[in-house]
């Protein structure tokens, strides 16, 4: 199976978007690694073969992080992967505590498709954080996001089981 032409040019669109950010990591790695990787998850391990899905998560902090508007995805991808992404969009007019409190509230009325995002861009965060700290985190700041992490993919369980495993593994590894 190859990518269709919109799922590369969601990957143009979101690479565009993301060009000059980068993850909070010491190498700076380019911020785009992790949408792709995201969409790569649900691909090659949730085994997840529907394009709407696998390119919502390619644009799933687009809004959040960057200038895009859901205007602007609704007219170049259509509405269902806007709506999506406007589903694990957190609103950054509120608190950081008022945005967290909402992610494991909101959790478990979201769509099945946003769900699937939500696990496996939690999956990778964690993963990441399992590599290495953020620059500027301690070490309690990285032991809150995975105690509050968990609270919010037990709001997302029966979604699907290879994601949840490979959450599950992580947090046996590090929480107790
Ligand atoms: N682990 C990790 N995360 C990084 C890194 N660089 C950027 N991030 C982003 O930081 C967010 C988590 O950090 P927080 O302090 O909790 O959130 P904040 O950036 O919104 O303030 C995640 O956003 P998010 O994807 O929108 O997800 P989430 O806020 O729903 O967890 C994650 O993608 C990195 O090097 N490692
Ligand atoms: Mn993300």
């Amino acid at each position: 199976m190859s990518p269709s032409c919109k799922f590369m040019q969601c990957l143009q669109f979101a690479a565009r978007k993301h060009a000059n950010q980068r993850r909070k990591d010491i190498k700076q790695t380019p911020y785009i690694n992790h949408p792709i990787n995201v969409s790569t998850i649900l691909s090659t391990e949730a085994y997840i073969n529907d394009e709407v899905v696998l390119m919502a998560a390619l644009l799933h902090d687009s809004v959040e992080d960057t200038d895009t508007t859901f205007e602007e995805i609704e007219e170049q991808f259509g509405s269902e992967i806007c709506d999506i992404v406007r589903e694990v969009t957190d609103d950054k007019s509120l608190a950081k505590e008022e945005r967290k409190r909402l992610q494991i509230e909101n959790a478990a009325n979201c769509s099945t498709k946003a769900k699937l995002i939500k696990l496996a861009d939690k999956l990778d965060n964690l993963r990441d954080l399992q590599i290495s700290l953020p620059v500027g985190w301690q070490e309690e700041r990285r032991n809150e996001y995975f105690r509050w992490a968990k609270k919010v993919i037990d709001n997302l369980r029966g979604t699907n089981q290879h994601l949840e495993d490979r959450l599950d593994e992580i947090f046996i590894a590090v929480l107790n």
